[in-house]
């Protein structure tokens, strides 16, 4: 016990002696983070870092001691040390570790100056401003954001959601860019919309941290701490880097010469890279600047935009408009897509900086925001979106050089040129015709949300992936949903009943629960339906939570698909749908208990469901002498078939699974007679079944 204390006194004397001696000490910043790196890390995990580093340069200037090892500065001095010295400036830090693709090193997260030096030169001239000029490549930028426009007068009098849209926009120029002829069209198509989707709206700051704090431990995490995944966009990485008749202005094509010396793999985690370097940086630019551009306050930069817009001959180079290049940077100052700390480490032999000594290998960094708001003799009202101030003459070389959005040195933006190109394209396309405002329906927040270098506007992310394989079939007013678990084969969750659509505009619906795996017959579900760009809805709603303590109401989010309907029996573009409910005779009309078997058929041409589920019905009398039912079932039992030139399982489970009314026996009298008529009974393989909706194509 005794040595435990020793052992306790003696690491609290060398922690405090550390803290006290350090170098670091004399570098203003609170007193704890002489001793402690957790400060730091925590405002890390709680995606407060960005707001907290500011906070404290607000208190304590532009230098701030943020851990024993680390500092931040805001001053030009600093930045050209720091990030231009040398050419490249101090070489990354291990957190860049974090940006590698398929586990390949790339020359962002490429940590030595030397060693990045000689990646870059294989870049340098297809990111030029000359080669992303060329014809080619600036027609498909300006078709890409026509298209934008198109999707936008396509909604009417409707809100668009932009901020989805500047991400499809953006991916697709980079796409455009890197695999020319190829590249995708997310603004079209609802695959490519996916990819956009998957690299967009994940949240996985905190599994990112984990994974960097803790690397040994990483392997043994569950898979639900893994950071996220992007199946979708590494397959058309790898499809479209062994592509071949690439456009000698895309980037795959430089990446797959001999010269360029780099495996495949090399080349493709490299277009990865710049995949997600320039998807969101310039799709939440863009998306910040119109809404900044749509507040009230500020229609009259907008006015004076359109001004400039349509004043010049509609084939003027972009670069000539001088009010949209002051629009654009004053956006990136506000909100600079990549605001947070591009941490360092200080060279052998330890640096002076902003007339500190600091050691080598202490973490050193300046971070976009606080650049931008801390020095207000260059940018005075800094939280003002205010564009003329960039055209002043005054003070323009000051501005300039403190500019940060796009870093500065050799270690700067690659994708600078590309990503005003698009930024001045689309702007042009659309301020030239139209004038934009917050759309009174908009509910999203605009605060800057950390990631893990970048920052989004907050609350854009999705709940976790689709882990089951669902089929929601809707015939008129009744449906037939079965989820099955992907991973265990087992029922997710089986129900069936009356679907009524209570408005069209918005589309609103409720959902009856006659049939329940998750025995909520009480439940009436009510969803609120909004279109997505790619042509997918999303639903809104709240339920009760069942699988929680108290079944409490918690509000869902659902993407809907309609699936092209399955071929049938029928053959192409025709055939039956149909749900039918099984008539469970008179259930006496006293008190009492009953014991049926529920049980709920559908077909939609090649597609097939069959539910079936005990239920017991309660019949009590409350004290006002009405007669009330209570259901509570047993487990649901399914069977899912298709058809492909005959019809097969699909799915199967469930007790009375095999014992469920079949298509691979096939139904007598299907589509005749009574069928056809709602409200009619019908027999089904010895059953008696009630035809809830029928529609014959
Ligand atoms: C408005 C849009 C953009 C902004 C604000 C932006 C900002 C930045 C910043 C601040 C860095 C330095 C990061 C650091 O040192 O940690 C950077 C690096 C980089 N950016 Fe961008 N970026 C944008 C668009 C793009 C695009 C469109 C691409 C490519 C298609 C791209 C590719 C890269 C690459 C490859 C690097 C690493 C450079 C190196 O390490 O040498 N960026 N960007």
């Amino acid at each position: 016990m005794l040595s435990l204390w020793i052992g306790v006194i003696f690491l609290y004397g060398y922690t405090v002696a550390r803290g006290l001696l350090s170098p670091l000490s004399t570098i203003p910043g609170p007193w704890y983070t002489r001793f402690t790196s957790l400060w730091i890390k925590y405002q890390e995990f709680t995606a407060n870092r960005r707001e907290s580093v500011h906070r404290l340069h607000k208190i304590y200037g532009p230098v701030v001691r943020l851990s024993p090892n680390e500092v931040s500065f805001t001053s030009l001095d600093a930045i050209k040390e720091i990030y231009a010295s040398g050419g490249s400036g101090y070489d990354k830090t291990e957190y860049y570790d974090l940006f590698r693709q398929f586990k390949i090193k790339t020359m962002f997260s490429t940590l030595l100056k030397d060693e990045h030096s000689k990646r870059k030169r294989i870049f340098a001239d297809r990111y030029a401003m000359t080669n992303i000029m060329k014809e080619k490549p600036m027609a498909v930028i300006h078709e890409r954001a026509m298209a934008f426009i198109s999707k936008c007068v396509e909604a009417g009098q409707k809100s668009v959601d932009v901020y989805s849209l500047l991400h499809c926009y953006a991916l697709d120029c980079v796409t455009h860019f890197m695999f020319s002829p190829g590249g995708l069209r997310s603004l079209n198509i609802a695959e490519d919309f996916d990819i956009m989707h998957e690299l967009t709206y994940h949240q996985s700051l905190q599994k990112n941290l984990l994974e960097y704090y803790l690397p040994s431990l990483a392997p043994y995490f569950p898979k639900s701490l893994h950071a996220r995944s992007a199946p979708k966009a590494n397959q058309y990485v790898l499809e479209m880097a062994s592509q071949t008749n690439l456009d000698g202005h895309s980037l795959m094509e430089k990446l797959k010469r001999k010269e360029s010396s780099l495996e495949l793999m090399q080349a493709a985690a490299e277009c990865k890279d710049h995949m997600a370097a320039g998807i969101d940086t310039t799709g939440d630019g863009l998306c910040f600047l119109m809404w900044e551009l749509s507040q009230p306050q500020n229609l009259c930069f907008q006015q004076r935009l359109y001004k400039e817009l349509t004043a010049s001959p509609a084939n003027a180079p972009l670069d000539s408009y001088i009010y949209l290049d002051a629009v654009i940077k004053e956006a990136l100052r506000c909100a600079p897509p990549i605001p947070m700390s591009l941490p360092r480490y200080v060279p052998a032999g330890g640096r002076e900086i902003d007339g500190y000594v600091v050691p080598e290998h202490t973490i050193v960094s300046c971070q976009p925001y606080s650049v931008h708001r801390i020095n207000e003799s260059v940018f005075p009202e800094p939280d003002r979106f205010n564009p003329e101030r960039w055209l002043a003459e005054e003070g323009a070389t000051e501005r300039n050089r403190l500019f940060f959005s796009f870093a500065t040195g050799g270690r700067g933006c690659t994708g600078k040129n590309l990503a005003l190109v698009e930024m001045k394209m689309l702007l042009r396309e659309v301020y030239s015709r139209y004038r934009t405002m917050v759309a009174s329906d908009m509910t999203a927040s605009m605060k800057l949300d950390d990631q893990i270098i970048s920052s989004r506007p907050e609350g854009q992310s999705w709940p976790a992936e689709e882990t089951t394989d669902t089929i929601v079939m809707s015939v008129k007013d009744w449906y037939v949903d079965l989820r099955i678990e992907t991973e265990t084969g087992k029922i997710d969750w089986a129900i069936a009943g009356q679907r009524i659509v209570e408005s069209q505009e918005p589309l609103r619906v409720t959902f009856s629960h006659e049939l329940d795996s998750h025995n909520a017959f009480e439940t009436i579900d009510c969803g609120t339906f909004v279109p997505l760009p790619n042509g997918d809805d999303l639903e809104m709603g709240s339920m009760p939570r069942h699988d929680l303590p108290g079944a409490p109401d918690k509000e869902y989010e659902e993407v809907w698909r309609e699936l092209p309907f399955r071929e049938g029996p029928e053959g192409p573009d025709k055939g039956l749908s149909w749900v039918l409910e099984s008539d469970d005779g008179d259930l006496g009309s006293g008190e009492g208990e009953v014991t049926v078997t529920k049980t709920f058929i559908g077909r939609i041409w090649g597609t097939y469901l069959a539910l079936s589920q005990e239920q017991t019905h309660t019949r009590q009398k409350t004290p006002s002498g009405d007669l009330v039912v209570k259901k509570s079932g047993a487990d649901v039992s399914a069977r899912r078939e298709e058809w492909s030139s005959g019809w097969n399982e699909k799915y199967l489970v469930g007790e009375a699974a095999g014992s469920l009314p079949s298509m691979m026996v096939g139904f007598d009298e299907e589509g005749k007679g009574s069928w056809k008529i709602p409200g009619e009974k019908v027999e089904v393989q010895g059953k008696k079944y009630i035809v809830r909706a029928f529609e014959k194509i």
